[in-house]
């Protein structure tokens, strides 16, 4: 597949911002805005502007920083919510609304035939103002495929420039998400982008099933913010898509961490040290064999370098550590250790990491050496 055909959506300041108890001030978007652009995303849903007030104020602020990516607004099927993004200057829109029977019954309280009006009228309003449309079905992945087909359809015939498939609530699984958005692209013929959720851990797998089936672009957020458990993260799904599907979306991934630490400090959302692709300790290897096979040879143990993700390589000395990580650490000090000394002094790491439940620090393993070199001399009668 060509790398130029995926798009990459970030919609961080939109459903990002969306997370429970989550806010950013006018010029954490502002920057924020800034730094998607400087990676190279293509489209920045920027956030709301019906909301009016602050949201407005930062929405037509980032458009004024003139920034390559495509601006979209996001709005209800509502004439008023899109008279609101086109004052905020923005070039394009989304139009959304549900289109799941539990979300008109219960939620809309209106008919299908409701939704299908008010989708095309919101769509033929933006058109005769010549902004890009994206047509989200909202609740797509709970929608009766007959209507959903239809409604992708009449928003084509509307003039949509794609549809954007919700799997709102996080339902979906990778092997029915590819034959959904097959059956879509081959029966409608418009692109399709996925808005993945991660309420079951399978946002990142359901957005690359949809590329697989064809959709040419995919909404992310970074650090995976989002409504609930969050949407895909921006940085699993371009370096997935670069490693397991061998598609390069353009992204200059070294300025990942860089990004992804800026939004969770003005998210105030914690990275965990684990979190894929950008968590302190994805390049951390204590276990002996690990550390053992990354010295010699770092892609036994690591896909990419952590340089690619602006990270670094950690080798952790600790209760599971091995001679050889042991022998290396010492060599950064400018000491050779024996195998012998390298087996003696693991036993005292070892007792000490359990006595302590952590890795040792460098200067922890120099006093257990020190200690280590008294007993030896003593022993020896020196
Ligand atoms: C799945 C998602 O992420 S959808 C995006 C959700 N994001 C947000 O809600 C954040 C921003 N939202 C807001 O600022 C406000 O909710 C606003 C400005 C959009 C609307 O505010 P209010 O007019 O006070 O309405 P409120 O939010 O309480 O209720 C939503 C109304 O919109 C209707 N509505 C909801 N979705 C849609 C839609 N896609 N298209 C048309 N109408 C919709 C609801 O039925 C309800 O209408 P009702 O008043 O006739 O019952
Ligand atoms: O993206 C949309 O327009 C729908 C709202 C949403 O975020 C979702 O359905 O998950």
């Amino acid at each position: 597949m060509k790398n130029t055909e995926i798009k990459i959506v970030d919609t961080t300041l939109r459903d990002g911002e969306q997370t429970a108890g989550v806010v950013f001030s006018k010029a954490e978007k502002l920057q924020i805005a800034r730094m998607l652009d400087e990676i190279g995303v293509h489209q920045i849903e920027a956030g709301i502007p019906v909301m009016g007030g602050d949201e407005e104020e930062a929405i037509k602020a980032i458009v004024k920083a003139g920034l390559k990516a495509s601006i979209m607004g996001w709005n209800r099927a509502v004439i008023s919510d899109i008279e609101a993004s086109l004052r905020c200057g923005v070039d394009a829109v989304a139009i959304s609304i549900s289109t799941s029977d539990i979300h008109i019954k219960y939620k809309l309280k209106k008919t299908r035939e409701w939704v299908l009006e008010s989708m095309v009228k919101a769509t033929e309003f933006a058109k005769k103002h010549g902004v890009y449309i994206s047509v989200n079905a909202e609740d797509a992945s709970r929608t009766d495929m007959d209507f959903l087909l239809q409604f992708a359809k009449a928003a084509k015939e509307a003039g949509a420039d794609r549809l954007r498939y919700c799997d709102t609530v996080g339902i979906m699984e990778p092997f029915t998400m590819y034959e959904v958005i097959k059956t879509i692209i081959e029966k409608v013929g418009i692109p399709v982008e996925m808005h993945t959720h991660n309420d079951f851990g399978m946002a990142t797998a359901n957005a690359l099933a949809g590329v697989r089936a064809g959709a040419t672009y995919v909404g992310v957020t970074v650090n995976g913010l989002g409504e609930r458990a969050g949407n895909a993260a921006l940085e699993e799904v371009v370096m997935a898509l670069k490693y397991i599907y061998n598609i390069d979306v353009g992204i200059k991934t070294y300025k990942l961490r860089e990004l992804s630490e800026y939004v969770a400090k003005a998210s105030q959302r914690e990275l965990p040290v684990n979190k894929a692709i950008v968590g302190k300790n994805i390049f951390a290897h204590e276990s002996g064999i690990h550390a053992d096979g990354v010295i010699k040879y770092p892609k036994t143990y690591e896909v990419f370098s952590p340089e690619e993700v602006g990270g670094e390589r950690q080798i952790v000395i600790g209760k599971h550590s091995g001679t050889h990580a042991l022998i290396r650490k010492f060599q950064e000090y400018g000491i050779t250790l024996s195998e012998e000394d390298a087996q003696e002094l693991l036993k005292k790491v070892r007792a000490l990491a359990v006595e302590l439940k952590r890795p040792l620090f460098d200067k922890e393993l120099m006093y257990l050496y020190q200690d280590y070199l008294k007993e030896k001399a003593e022993k020896e009668g020196v």
